[in-house]
């Protein structure tokens, strides 16, 4: 359960009278996620999501974030913006943490997508993407591949190899090979970095919510179908590959954005270098979520199946 800073009755009570946004009627920590703290807040008008921002957040990319959420909202995207008060403010401090009053939008997370739902997310993907092409603030990817051999290290082999045997230097060996492949010149756009099923929201086919921007940077948008392809289309455990949703998922993806040629033949080693990315930043809270944080760590080994199939299968992403 991600609710790591507590927030009483009265102080969100109080928080609230900067808004137009009712009075409280209820607060209620959200069980799933693993980065923030949020609550869902309903009031006598609506319902809100209200988000603390908790380690791997830094408040000064907040505008970068938020600002990105507000074009996306524009361009006609179901994503949901952070509320302003009175003062026009989005950004606030509540029980000394950076936080945020959030639209609430409905739908539910889909644990074992549908090839329809795979194809829905790939087409709100590349609609994000063509309106991201334009987004002017940059941020650099904090979790990109420079920051992988810190994760790495920061793990130390000990901590790996309790994982999972010679762990250590299957990361070290996938580490030279990304360094060496790595592609350039690919096309760059505010990308979202994290669309794992937990963010997207659906009602039936339907996506009603890209959520949880938190990664969002700037970054080859190949990456970002990389990242979306891994998350979506593997059994939990990563050991099955589901060929069917793989298939409607980029379907879904090139009925809105032809992915370029370029693009398509740098996707095999993007996928690896995603799949190492949730390897090593699940490894690394695997070895240090503190024991009071009520959150359920997320398994790495599911991560490395997924490198291990990218590995064997270089032609996964052949039109
Ligand atoms: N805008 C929103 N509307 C509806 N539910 C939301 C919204 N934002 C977050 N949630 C709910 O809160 C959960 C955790 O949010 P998320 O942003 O993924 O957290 P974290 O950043 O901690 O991973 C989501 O799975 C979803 O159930
Ligand atoms: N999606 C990542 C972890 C980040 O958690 P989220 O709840 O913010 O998406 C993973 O699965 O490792």
């Amino acid at each position: 359960m991600a609710v790591y800073t507590r927030v009483d009755a009265e102080d969100i009570e109080q928080f609230l009278t900067r808004y137009d946004a009712g009075s409280l009627v209820s607060a209620k920590g959200i069980a799933e996620g693993v980065e923030n703290s949020n609550y869902l807040l309903e009031t006598t008008t609506d319902r809100f999501i209200l988000t603390l921002y908790e380690k791997r957040v830094n408040p000064d990319d907040l505008p970068f974030f938020l600002g990105l959420l507000d074009d996306l909202v524009v361009a006609g995207l179901p994503v949901p913006p952070a509320i302003r008060d009175r003062e026009g403010r989005q950004i606030q401090q509540l029980a000394g943490k950076t936080a945020c009053l959030i639209q609430f939008l409905p739908g539910v997370s889909i644990s074992h997508p549908t090839p329809a739902q795979a194809a829905a997310t790939g087409k709100a993907l590349a609609r994000m993407h063509l309106s991201t092409a334009d987004y002017e603030p940059t941020r650099q990817n904090d979790m990109g591949r420079p920051d992988w051999h810190k994760l790495a290290r920061d793990c130390g082999p000990e901590g790996l190899n309790a994982i999972h045997a010679g762990l250590a230097a299957l990361v070290d060996s996938e580490l030279e090979f990304l360094d060496e492949h790595w592609p350039q010149n690919l096309a760059i756009s505010a990308i979202h970095a994290d669309l794992f099923p937990d963010n997207v929201l659906m009602l039936g086919d339907e996506v009603t919510g890209l959520i949880d921007f938190y990664f969002s940077c700037t970054d080859f948008t190949a990456y970002d179908i990389a990242v979306t392809h891994a998350a979506w289309c593997f059994s939990d455990d990563g050991l099955t590959f589901d060929s069917r949703i793989s298939d409607a998922l980029l379907a879904g993806y090139e009925a809105i954005r032809v992915i370029p040629e370029k693009e398509r033949e740098a996707l095999p080693v993007l996928a690896r270098g995603a799949a190492l990315r949730f390897l090593l930043t699940r490894a690394y809270d695997w070895i240090n979520t503190p024991p009071e944080a009520m959150v359920t760590r997320k398994d790495p080994m599911a991560f490395l199946n997924r490198l291990s199939f990218y590995q064997q299968h270089p032609d996964v992403f052949s039109a």
